[in-house]
């Protein structure tokens, strides 16, 4: 940023309806406040301004061209609220002197400017089938005014079939584009992701389907609008499924590292996912709910009774590649320390370990996250981080039903975590093999069937 407009100071006195304010700009930060007391001072950092806008005359006659008011401008910005909510606000100011308000707006607008990392050209997935089918609505009601207030010029995609997404990611140029979204749940983002590893492979010449080459990082952002039935990837992101958190996250640029975790049978990638791969209780429950979805996401409530009923146990043997024995109780939280160390250590994995157990389960979960949503406030895997290059493998025995209902009651209960029941154990890994050996099961994989039950998996 030039150093003139990083230093410019601005101080006027404006008003904001019948009230007179001071209005300071000095070191990124605009801070208003009555100019009478009682004192309401409120800090705005510019990070947090969406954009500034001159405001329109009213016309007299709607055949009228708008009109700029050259003595009114309007800051549109977000503030944070409860539980990691963000919330869309704006004020305006009003001032006689036209030259003031010119003066404001372009200095705060090349402020602006110089925060390089914002999107200006999204390309914007919306899937009408998942969740309550309501991708569309949400993003018109969320979406649309928040993206033309910042100046996002969006293109909408709707999709028409499974995997359309992720084909068009593959096969289309996206170079107009900075950064890619989409409004639906873990499946529709899965698609996104999928697609964008293919293609980085595609153009850089790697065969995806070699296990021991490293899978490209895509370079362009990826942005999700939660839209689908739990949600759980942008849960554990954005710590809510709020749409307009959502939306404002994308437009703000706010990024992080989230780990990939590449899934192979003995041949092939079978395919890439962020949350979480699970074999036995919940693939049965994914596999059984995908015919009642019709229900929304009460699908889920009805099959996993059902199949919590009917589970035996399914015979398997899995090896780990570890570097600790236990799991480190430590959350992964905004700016998280762990998961930038790892960044900066690049992934590798001395000390690491193949360990190799067997037996009968009832279920065998592969977390990226901690997969945190509305219905399992804590997750299946707690301590699980975003990007630290591990994958939390949580393995439960088969027992008794009573001791699968103490299961699934703590993955509901927002006091405690399944990680302390006797017949569970987990284990932090960066790669992990499973072969079935009885009673064959399906793997869930973020909300999608893999019916191959013999896979390696490398995050
Ligand atoms: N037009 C479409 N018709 C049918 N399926 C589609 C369409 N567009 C996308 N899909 C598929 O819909 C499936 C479900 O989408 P998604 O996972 O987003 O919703 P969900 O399962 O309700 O939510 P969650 O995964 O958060 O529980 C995904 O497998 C996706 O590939």
């Amino acid at each position: 940023m030039p150093s003139d407009i990083r230093n410019s100071v601005l101080l006027s006195t404006f008003y904001n309806g019948k009230k007179k304010m001071k209005v300071i700009f000095h070191k990124g930060n605009i801070v208003w406040d009555n100019e009478k007391p009682p004192s309401e001072q409120y800090t705005l950092p510019v990070e947090n301004i969406i954009s500034i806008q001159h405001n329109y005359l009213r016309s007299t006659h709607p055949s009228e061209n708008r009109q700029v008011d050259p003595n009114c401008f309007t800051i549109h910005y977000s503030e944070r609220g409860k539980y990691a909510k963000w919330v869309y606000k704006n004020i305006s100011f009003k001032h006689p002197d036209a030259l003031q308000i010119s003066s404001w707006v372009k200095t705060l607008q090349s402020h602006l400017q110089n925060l390089r990392k914002r999107p200006k050209h999204l390309l914007l997935f919306v899937n009408p089938f998942g969740g309550k089918r309501n991708a569309m609505q949400i993003y018109e009601k969320y979406g649309k005014h928040l993206f033309n207030i910042a100046g996002i010029e969006v293109t909408v995609n709707v999709s028409q079939r499974k995997d359309q997404i992720k084909d068009y990611i593959v096969n289309h140029n996206l170079d107009m584009f900075d950064s890619v979204a989409c409004v639906g749940g873990d499946g529709t983002l899965s698609e996104l992701f999928n697609g964008l590893v293919l293609r980085e492979c595609r153009m850089r010449g790697v065969d995806a389907d070699d296990i021991n080459q490293n899978l490209p990082k895509p370079k362009i952002p990826v942005g999700i609008i939660p839209g689908g039935s739990t949600d759980t990837i942008a849960y554990c992101i954005h710590g809510t499924t709020d749409p307009t958190t959502a939306v404002l996250h994308i437009i703000f640029g706010d990024s992080l590292g989230l780990d990939l975790v590449s899934v192979y049978d003995e041949h092939n990638l079978l395919h890439l996912y962020a949350s979480v791969l699970s074999y036995g209780y919940l693939g049965d429950v994914a596999y059984h709910s995908d015919q009642y979805r019709w229900m929304g996401p009460r699908r889920y409530d009805y099959s996993g009774f059902k199949k919590l009923v009917r589970n035996k146990g399914y015979q398997g043997e899995i090896a780990i590649y570890t570097e600790s024995a236990g799991i480190e109780e430590l959350i992964c939280t905004e700016n998280c320390e762990k998961c930038e160390i790892s960044k900066k250590r690049n992934c590798d994995k001395l000390g690491c370990k193949w360990q190799t157990l067997s037996g009968k389960f009832f279920m065998v979960s592969g977390a990226n996250i901690s997969c945190a949503c509305s219905r399992s406030p804590k997750g299946i895997a707690p301590y699980s981080h975003l990007g630290d290059g591990t994958v939390h493998l949580v393995l439960v025995k088969h027992t008794s039903i009573l001791n699968n209902l103490r299961l699934l009651l703590r993955l509901s209960s927002a006091d405690s975590s399944v990680e302390d029941l006797p017949f569970v154990e987990t284990f932090s890994a960066r790669e992990f093999c499973f072969r079935a050996i009885e009673g064959h099961s399906r793997w869930n994989c973020d909300g999608e069937i893999q019916h191959q039950t013999n896979i390696r998996c490398k995050v």
